[in-house]
């Protein structure tokens, strides 16, 4: 038989918890395989182990010393760390050395430009981040933040993390390489409200950076830190001088608030593996061999991968001699510039798939291998409970909830719950004006009524019902307003509110043009009557007076229609309040009000407000011209005065109060609902009720 030299880097060889493990396990592997009538069956496969700890310039060393001696080497096994691989697979290339990786899980390696015969029975952060994201999303955590070892291959696992996390939207929130003792990125964290927080880096780093989550306390029943599996189960609990943290402040910080993400050790599906072994009983063979069965596995999780990495080699060297033994060659010619046989080797590895001791492996993807994971959770000092079962191929995550431990019986809200309260006028508000504005209809009906039935009455009729009737509708629609005023989102969906914030606008605009219009036609009346040139009898009809109360009336419906076809008002919310919740200090209370608003509402009001203080000022203008006639027969003349006087003062006041109050609710309704019904009612008590009056008074004389 021929040997087929490999080059095992491995750390801590002499180490009983490491390097032992995984000697043992490469050494079993080499003996199966050696011992398979129908796998490299002229060959003998011999490992040359080295101790290239967890030092990249160490191993790379190694690996040169190695080359450069006899006898020829025909691949790599190993490193362990991403960090150590990273630097011998990046010089094994220039030797045509095809490398297999059992346990650097960075994604950094998948890449073929810079590690082109790279490939790895180790499941990579793909699998751990899917898992994790699985969970994230179980437990409804949407913002995340990561923290991250500024060297070595944490920060590609921290952007493979951040970009796969936003494909999922989840918010990262925070995403910070760590400097000192961490406190920066903590207080990043602390500042942005992050609660679940991912940690990329090695056990040296964890310790400076829990210490400082344990002195800013950014850890407890609020948070959830997420670190990677392969730290050691205790790796907080050694003395370090240069922190500031006793053991025991570490735990307190860790307990119950840490989840690590691992692959199952090995397969314990029952299927048999490529070596004749199904998953368990290769691991109860290792332990048998050892003589360990309570030793913790915690460092050496890579015994399965490392076998299966053996195995991965042994079956693409084999397909590769039955390749170069159809062109009469074999693998004996393999030499550090034998481009050829690397390329049929590599090409063999990459189309090979099986199923070993810890499942199913294939290099039909790259180097990333997919696997399942196990997510535990930190609970007593010394070990970690599994919580969790993350199956690849399903995509399903299943939860032992009973298992799960939450330090206040609930799982950490990802942020601060907001409570949105919409607010809405008081009822005991309301109600009181919108029954003193029904108050104000029935009061405008009974004097409508009142003149239709004394129409032929000499004093009615010389006040022109015509108009009165015009000026009584005229003060309904402004009563009405003052209800539609207060339909708000207690009454009508928000959807719906913007109809109804329309037709209070078109109700109080028109109203007061149709019942100002008319005050102000009949006081124009008096005036061409009284102030006419030609001193001729003028007559001046109601006919006339009410088209102009229309033509008035349609340039205030122009500019409605302008401003409900171009710009329609919308419901808008708008913040009011926030401040924390008394029952429960997770919750922030957020109130709003619904605005009614369109684009350039400023602009639309300025226009009406505008066109009426046009009017207005014609009113008092006439107003104060006609200010001394007393006429009998155009007995109003003297009320309509004041009526447009009281109009002009109370609108000016009441514009002031509207640009001011939109966002002081209930003092907002209170002021513009309160000036609606005053300007109307005093107005409409000013013209009507000495009418009534006289014409009461009248008929007792007769
Ligand atoms: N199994 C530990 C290896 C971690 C790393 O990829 O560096």
């Amino acid at each position: 038989r021929n040997n087929l030299t490999v080059v095992c880097l491995i750390p801590h060889i002499s180490s009983l918890s490491v390097g032992k493990f995984l000697v043992t396990s490469v050494k079993a592997a080499g003996h199966d395989i050696n011992q398979a009538n129908n796998i490299l069956s002229n060959y003998s496969l011999q490992m040359e182990f080295y101790d290239s700890k967890t030092n990249g310039p160490l191993a790379t060393k190694l690996l040169i010393d190695s080359v450069f001696r006899q006898p020829q080497k025909i691949a790599v096994i190993g490193p362990l760390l991403s960090t150590t691989t990273e630097y011998v697979a990046s010089i094994s290339k220039y030797w045509n050395l095809v490398q297999i990786g059992y346990a650097s899980i960075t994604v950094a390696l998948d890449d073929r430009s810079i590690y082109p015969y790279y490939f790895r029975t180790a499941v990579t952060e793909k699998s751990f981040n899917a898992a994790r994201l699985a969970f994230f999303k179980h437990f409804q955590w949407n913002k995340i933040g990561i923290v991250h070892s500024s060297s070595g291959a944490y920060p590609k696992s921290a952007l493979l993390v951040l970009n796969e996390m936003t494909k999922a939207n989840v918010d990262v929130a925070v995403i910070e390489s760590i400097t000192g003792d961490g406190s920066f990125a903590l207080n990043s964290l602390k500042s942005k409200d992050v609660r679940i927080i991912m940690f990329f880096g090695g056990s040296n780093i964890a310790l400076k950076v829990m210490c400082s989550a344990y002195h800013l306390h950014i850890y407890g029943p609020k948070y959830s830190w997420w670190f990677q599996g392969w730290l050691h189960s205790t790796w907080w609990d050694v003395e370090s001088p240069n922190n500031n943290c006793t053991k025991e402040q570490l735990f307190e910080a860790i307990n119950n608030n840490t989840f690590y993400t691992k692959t199952p050790l090995y397969s314990t599906s029952g299927r048999i593996s490529i070596s004749g072994k199904a998953g368990t009983q290769y691991y109860q063979r290792l332990e048998n061999n050892l003589n360990q069965s309570n030793t913790s596995f915690s460092i050496s999780d890579s015994i399965g991968t490392i076998y299966d990495a053996v195995w991965s080699l042994a079956l693409g060297l084999n397909r590769t001699e039955q390749r170069l033994n159809m062109n009469k060659t074999s693998i004996t010619e393999f030499d550090y510039q034998n481009t050829f046989i690397r390329s049929v080797l590599v090409e063999k590895l990459s189309k090979l798939s099986f199923y070993g001791v810890t499942g199913y492996i294939s290099f039909l993807n790259g180097s990333s291998r997919l696997g399942d994971v196990t997510i535990s959770q930190q609970q007593v000092w010394d070990s970690r409970t599994a919580v969790a079962f993350y199956n690849i191929q399903k995509n399903t995550l299943e939860i032992n909830n009973a298992s799960l431990k939450w330090p206040e019986g609930t799982p950490p809200k990802d942020r601060l719950i907001i409570t949105v309260i919409i607010r809405t006028i008081a009822p005991e508000l309301f109600i009181p004006f919108a029954i003193v504005s029904c108050l104000g209809i029935l009061f405008s009906l009974a004097i409508m009524t009142y003149v239709a039935m004394k129409r032929h009455n000499r004093f009615i009729k010389m006040s022109s019902p015509n108009l009165n009737y015009c000026i009584l509708n005229g003060c309904i629609m402004c009563y009405l307003s003052v209800v539609f005023l207060g339909l708000d989102g207690r009454f009508i969906p928000a959807i719906q509110r913007q109809y109804m914030c329309t037709i209070q606008i078109w109700f109080l605009s028109l109203g007061f043009t149709i019942a100002f219009g008319a005050v102000t036609v009949k006081t124009w009346r008096i005036y061409r009557i009284f102030f006419n040139a030609s001193g001729l009898k003028l007559v001046v009809k109601d006919l006339r007076l009410i088209g102009y109360v229309v033509q008035i009336l349609a340039i205030d419906a122009v500019i409605l229609i302008l401003w409900a076809v171009i710009d329609p008002i919308k419901t808008t919310v708008v913040n009011t309040e926030k401040k924390l919740s008394n029952i429960n200090i997770e919750i922030i209370v957020q109130k709003q009000i619904q605005v009614c608003q369109s684009s350039h509402n400023t602009i639309w009001l300025a226009a009406i407000f505008s066109y009426k203080m046009l009017l207005l000022l014609w009113g008092v203008i006439l107003a104060w011209k006609t200010r001394k006639i007393d006429i009998d027969s155009l007995n109003d003349s003297r009320s309509l005065a004041m009526t447009i006087y009281n109009i002009f003062v109370l609108s000016c006041a009441g514009v002031t109060i509207n640009l001011v109050s939109h966002l002081i609710l209930d003092a907002g309704y209170a002021l513009k609902a309160g000036f609606i019904i005053l300007c109307t009612t005093t107005s409409m008590a000013l013209i009507f009720i000495p009418k009534v009056n006289n014409h009461i008074n009248k008929a007792f004389r007769q």
